[in-house]
């Protein structure tokens, strides 16, 4: 009998204009990892406001059509702003890989947030499979993230 395949992951990517190169290296590298990238947009030679772009991503997590999101712009500091005003989305701008991992584990963030202007490829990569393969621990953090909502 073959084996059963599996329906990859869709993961939405969003950015503005200054995040647009790096969100598309990490769309690479989710393919890479076995996951679908969905991209929303906006890519290098678009300007965007990255309220707008936000809302792109905001939009796919509470339609369904994703469970989990990347935003880049800049600094990952206005993008990660305007994400949060939305109820619905827990964004953790991420400089490094243990807050990838604590935002994960502490915070269930369903959105990874990055600052193309800050952080390299590579650190952006690993912060992303380490996003991604990072579960919520759960317990006492519960009640807090629930608090969130
Ligand atoms: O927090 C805002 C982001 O970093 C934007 O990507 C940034 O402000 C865009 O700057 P500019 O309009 O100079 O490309």
């Amino acid at each position: 009998m073959p084996a059963a395949l599996t329906t990859p992951e869709v993961i939405a990517l969003a950015s503005d204009h200054a995040g647009a190169n790096l969100k598309s290296i990490l769309a690479g590298e989710l393919e890479r990892l076995g996951f679908q990238a969905l991209d929303l947009g906006t890519d290098a030679s678009k300007p965007a406001d990255y309220p707008d772009m936000a809302e792109r991503l905001a939009d796919a997590l509470a339609d369904g059509r994703v469970q989990r999101g990347v935003l880049v712009c800049g600094t990952g500091i206005g993008i990660s702003i305007a994400a949060n005003r939305h109820r619905h989305v827990r964004a953790a701008l991420c400089h490094d890989v243990t807050s990838a991992r604590l935002c994960r584990e502490h915070n269930d963030a369903n959105v990874l947030a990055l600052g193309e202007r800050l952080i390299g490829a590579e650190v952006a990569k690993e912060c992303l499979a380490t996003f991604l393969s990072t579960g919520f621990a759960g317990g006492r953090h519960v009640p807090r993230v629930a608090k969130l909502g």
